[in-house]
This record gives C-alpha cells, sequence and structure tokens, in this order.
C-alpha cells in the first residue's frame, strides 16, 4: 500500500522564527507537510515529539572543514582536524542539518584560479561524503581583475556559490583596502554577499611585537594582542568602504561590544549591514584563557580563535543584547577544528611546554627565528576552535533556557536567517509546505537531567572542547535530514553520503534599503555603471 506520508512528527510544540503552536507534520519524501488527518497517517513511521520543540533543522553557515588554516605568520597555519564526514557528523548530532564550509584561494600561483580551488574543494568533499547538506563559500585573498571578472559569474550560474569572505587580518590573507574596494565591487555586481573577517592586522602585528619583546608570548596574551578596538576599527573601515560603494556587508565572527556598537549605528541609519556572532563569545571570557597561565603550559591555546572573546560577561551582556535587537542577523559556530595534541594542530605554537603534557615531536615544523625559543608564541598558534555540535544546544541552554531569548528568536538566528541570507530560504530554515524535511526535536522541557559535557561526548575528530565541564540542559532528540531520521536518543543513524550539495541563491535579505545616498560628493555609486 502507498501511504500518504513516510514519517511523522506528533504531539510537537512547532517553533517557527515567527511562531510557536502545537501542531504535528507529515513528511512525504524529502518535503514536508503540515496538516493531515488521522486516518491519513497509518503507515507511516511515527515520531512522538512528546511535547518537546520541534525547529526547523540548525542552518551553520561558518564551517571550516578540510582546510589548511594559514592563521600564523610567514604563512605558518595548522590542519583542520575535521574533514566532511567527520564534521558534518558532528553537526548533525547537535541538530544541525545544513553547513556552509569554506573553499579558500591562496596566494600560490596554482590557487588564481576560484574555480580550480572550488573544484579541488569539492572534491575533497566527495572523497568521504557529509551526512548533512552543504554550500559553500569562497575566500579571496587577492585581487585579480581578470579573475574576479571571468571567475564570479561562473561560480554563481554553475556551483551556486553567492557569498565570498575576505580578510583583514593574517599575513597570508589580509586585503589591503584597495584590495578590498576591487573584490567587494566585484562581489556586488555578481550578487554576491561580502563576509568580513574585521580586524586590523597591522595593530595586531604591532601589538604582539611589543608583547613578544616584553617576552609576553603565552597564549593568554592572543587577547592582549586583540584589544576591542583591532575589531571596531576594522570593522568601522568596512562600513565606510562599503558604504562607498554601496556594497551591503556582513560581519563574521563579531566578538566585541565595540563591534556590534559600530554595526549597530550603520544599522540604524539604514545601511544594509549584516552580522553573526558565534557561542564562543556568548560563553568563554579571558577567565577561559588564563585558566592555566603560565610561560610554559599551553593548554590554553585551546581556547585561542580570532577575534578572541571578551575580557568579561559585559562583552556578553551587549552580544546578547545584539541578539535579542537584531543587530545580529545569524548565529554560527565558526567551527575552526585544530587537534590540540597534534604537531599540525595548536601545537603548532607550543615550541616547549610542560612534560605532562609533552605530545609528539615538532622537529618537522621549522621555524627558525623561534626553533630555539624556550617559551613559544601564541602568535604561531593556529586561531580557531571547534564547536558546530555545540551550537545548538549551547544556545537553547543559556539562551531560551534562562530567557534571554525566545524560541523564535533561536530558529531566527539560527536557522532561518541564515537561509535567507545565503539564499537557501524557503527550500532549508523552514517549516512550509514543499520545504525539505530538515527538522530538529528537543528533548521535553525537564526531561532530559542537566549534564556536564565533556569531550568524549561529542563526534567531531578533536581531541578537546572549550566547552569542557559546562551544564547543559538540554541536547537535540532527533535530527532529520529531508525525512530521514538521522540521529535519534544518542544514537547515530544517519550515512556520510546522505548529505548533497546545495547551489545557493542571492541573499534574500538584502533588498530593502532605506535609503541609497546619491550624492556623488558622498559616495561613488557612479563606479557601478
Ligand atoms: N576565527 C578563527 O579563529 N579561526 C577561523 C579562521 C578565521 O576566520 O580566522
Ligand atoms: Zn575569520
Amino acid at each position: 500500500m502507498t501511504t500518504k506520508f513516510d514519517l511523522v512528527i506528533l504531539n510537537g510544540v512547532v517553533v517557527t522564527a515567527s511562531d510557536i503552536g502545537k501542531f504535528d507534520i507529515g513528511i512525504k519524501g524529502h518535503t514536508l507537510t503540515p496538516s493531515f488527518s488521522a486516518e491519513e497517517i497509518a503507515g507511516a513511521e511515527i515520531v512522538d515529539a512528546e511535547g518537546g520543540m520541534v525547529m526547523p533543522g540548525g542552518i551553520d553557515g561558518h564551517v571550516h572543514l578540510c582546510q589548511d588554516l594559514k592563521t600564523g605568520p610567514l604563512g605558518l597555519g595548522g590542519e583542520c582536524a575535521d574533514n566532511f564526514e567527520t564534521g558534518s557528523r558532528s553537526a548533525v548530532c547537535g541538530g544541525t542539518t545544513t553547513i556552509i564550509t569554506f573553499a579558500t584561494q591562496t596566494r600560490a600561483d596554482e590557487d588564481r584560479s576560484l574555480l580550480k580551488v572550488v573544484e579541488a574543494y569539492s572534491a575533497r568533499a566527495e572523497a568521504t561524503g557529509s551526512y548533512i547538506d552543504y554550500g559553500f563559500h569562497v575566500i579571496i585573498v587577492r585581487d585579480d581583475e581578470d579573475v574576479l571578472e571571468t571567475e564570479l559569474p561562473v561560480l554563481v550560474e554553475q556551483w551556486g556559490i553567492t557569498s565570498c569572505k575576505l580578510f583583514m587580518t593574517y599575513e597570508t590573507m589580509r586585503l589591503q583596502d584597495y584590495q578590498l574596494l576591487d573584490v567587494m565591487l566585484a562581489a556586488l555586481k555578481h550578487s554576491i554577499t561580502t563576509m568580513i573577517h574585521a580586524e586590523n592586522g597591522e595593530m595586531i602585528q604591532w601589538l604582539t611585537e611589543k608583547l613578544e619583546s616584553k617576552g609576553m608570548m603565552a597564549p593568554y596574551y592572543h587577547a592582549l594582542s586583540r584589544p576591542q578596538s583591532v575589531e571596531g576599527e576594522a570593522a568601522n573601515r568596512t562600513i565606510v568602504l562599503a558604504e562607498l560603494i554601496e556594497s551591503p556587508i556582513l560581519f563574521v565572527h563579531v566578538g566585541s561590544s565595540a563591534s556590534a556598537a559600530v554595526i549597530r549605528a550603520a544599522q540604524t541609519r539604514g545601511y544594509p549591514v549584516f552580522a553573526e556572532t558565534c557561542p564562543q563569545y556568548l560563553n568563554l571570557t579571558w577567565e577561559d584563557l588564563k585558566r592555566f597561565h603560565s610561560p610554559t603550559c599551553f593548554e590554553n591555546s585551546k581556547m585561542i580563535c580570532s577575534p578572541p572573546p571578551g575580557p568579561d560577561s559585559s562583552d556578553q551582556d551587549s552580544l546578547y543584547l545584539g541578539l535579542h535587537n537584531g543587530t545580529f542577523t545569524i548565529f554560527s559556530s565558526d567551527h575552526c577544528p585544530f587537534k590540540y595534541d597534534d604537531p599540525h594542530g595548536k601545537m603548532v605554537g607550543i615550541l616547549e611546554h610542560e612534560p605532562s603534557m609533552r605530545g609528539p615531536s615538532r622537529e618537522d615544523i621549522s621555524f627558525p627565528e623561534l626553533a630555539h625559543n624556550k617559551v613559544g608564541s601564541f602568535r604561531m598558534i593556529p586561531n580557531g576552535i571547534p564547536g558546530v555540535e555545540t551550537r545548538l544546544p549551547l544556545l537553547f541552554t543559556r539562551g531560551i533556557s534562562t530567557g534571554r531569548i525566545t524560541p523564535q528568536k533561536f530558529v531566527e538566528l539560527t536557522s532561518t536567517n541564515p537561509a535567507k541570507l545565503y539564499g537557501l530560504y524557503p527550500r532549508k530554515g523552514a517549516i512550509l509546505p514543499g520545504s525539505d524535511a530538515d527538522i530538529v526535536i528537543w528533548h521535553p522541557e525537564g526531561t532530559l537531567p542537566p549534564f556536564t559535557l565533556e569531550n568524549k561526548h561529542l563526534h567531531h575528530n578533536v581531541d578537546y572542547t572549550p566547552y569542557e565541564g559546562m551544564k547543559f540542559n538540554n541536547w537535540p532528540r532527533y535530527t532529520i535530514l529531508r525525512g530521514k531520521v538521522m540521529w535519534a536518543n544518542g544514537v547515530l543513524l544517519g550515512k556520510p553520503y546522505d548529505g548533497e550539495y546545495l547551489k545557493r541563491g542571492p541573499n534574500q535579505l538584502g533588498k530593502g534599503v532605506a535609503h541609497f545616498k546619491k550624492d556623488p560628493r558622498r559616495v561613488a555609486a557612479w563606479v557601478r555603471e
């Protein structure tokens, strides 16, 4: 007998970005149908939500997988610990059904072509498969006019890549203002969203050298090399540049109240500025970076990411306010997984450390300037921390359960807005007729005893979590990808090739602007003509 539905979700409290209420959901094939009669569910597999919240699956628009990240000097960096298989596995066990990862150009001649970079990166995804659906951003580190002109349209049309990330820091990746303008304008012409890592690289470099000259090189000093003004200045400058050519802009991994204030001010002027913040900025502070502080202990390298988390909880309060009042459009993980105990992970920055923490030899890493240095340097520690699996449970526990954000706001930030911003809506990020049946179902309130997170609970390929020891009071009970139950009651049921590549459309949030200034003395709107 053919059934009307393959799967039905009963007794859930369905939450969307705008509404919350008791509804049942029917799934046929890959897609959703929200209303049906009791007879129509005969023969379907039944998931009883038992009063738990039912939401569109999480969309994480900022995930680094299978990518060598050169965040250190002289092109030094770390190797991503997660590939598509392990990273997507971790994601699905934490309620995420779509990730967007980064195909990265380098300054090497063979990486001039963005198309080749994307093809090579796609092969990495295909080599292992992905548990969940995935798309790509491109990271652009040069402003070759011919490449931008000829290849950006192909990226959009053939690959559905409609977003690029640019860096203002990191020696081997950052663009100068001239180059930023070049790439932002080229992106704008093809309706590609420009994402920006806004930190003033020269301020960082100057401060880093000053710290090193005083022997202040332990991981904690990473935070001192990046005071708030480093991010605030870069955010402000980016807005000036974007406004000059009337380009919308998206700030990724915003970590400080200084930067949030600059962004908010531009939004209040009616300028199309979008922003992302991440779990590390709501849950970590300098105290975490100082936890094991000693000149020869690198345990704190586990907390190093850029920008760093704020000094204390006051920044967290400002960022929560930003989630609440719309300064932040999306909430992503910036999952950037480096192993700790690995010569190609965080240990790239470790030259000598306490015997109890000694890992594999790093003699294969040559960095002559510091090779004989006895303490190592935060400057060389790869920047980034894992968090794709903990993103949703952390925000649920510390946001929804405390009443700091509503369940609807949670869905908006973690699913619906990422889908709209990255051109996936309403296929993704919605519970609507015809949408992909990507669903996350939480434990009914009070039924999962609060527990303390340990890295062994997680499914990534990283040997630590920065959230070790934190208390959680909920976790996704079911994750469903296009109608297939992938994760149920702590058991992984999905397979690495269940995920599909997603071609994306343009930003769907970027249309309405209060006004563009047409006065040629103020903006260079004429460059677009
Ligand atoms: N955010 C971070 O520390 N690592 C990821 C790479 C980057 O964007 O800086
Ligand atoms: Zn970044």
